[in-house]
């Protein structure tokens, strides 16, 4: 009986996949931003020694906001490629697409403060 998983063709979806990465913080300058706010929010959990649930949590929002800008701009290529002229479909794709990321990105600065206002409060 053949192994029911075929291993060549995940890993070449992998490796798709990880250019997809590469990709989004090499040319969207959005996505440079948020790699930049996670680089921060990660430095300092380290600083403040954050517990295993607030890393959690942390981790799951940047998660959550990278993958909604992937989302976001390669719904942004699509309509493009769909049309480069004005369209009001076009228009409300792309509006609700950075809606999703607007959401997630409010999400995870509310669970910033959460985790890191008391945290500086103590500093003073
Ligand atoms: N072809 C189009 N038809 C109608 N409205 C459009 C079209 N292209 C862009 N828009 C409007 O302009 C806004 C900005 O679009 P744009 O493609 O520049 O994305 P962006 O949010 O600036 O992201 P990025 O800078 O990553 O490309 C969209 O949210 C939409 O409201």
């Amino acid at each position: 009986m053949e192994f029911p998983v075929d291993l060549r063709k995940a890993l070449q979806s992998f490796r798709y996949a990880g250019k997809g990465i590469a990709d989004l913080f090499i040319y969207e300058n959005n996505a440079r931003i948020h790699l930049f706010a996670a680089v921060s929010a990660i430095t300092a959990g380290f600083y403040f020694g954050l517990s295993t649930t607030e890393w959690a949590l942390l981790i799951t929002q940047i998660a959550l906001v990278w993958a909604a800008e992937a989302f976001n701009t390669a719904l942004e290529k699509l309509a493009d490629a769909v049309s480069s002229d004005y369209h009001p479909l076009i228009k409300s794709t792309k509006d609700l697409a950075a809606a999703g990321v607007l959401i997630v990105a409010i999400s995870a600065a509310i669970v910033g403060v959460l985790i890191f206002l008391p945290k500086i409060l103590l500093l003073f």
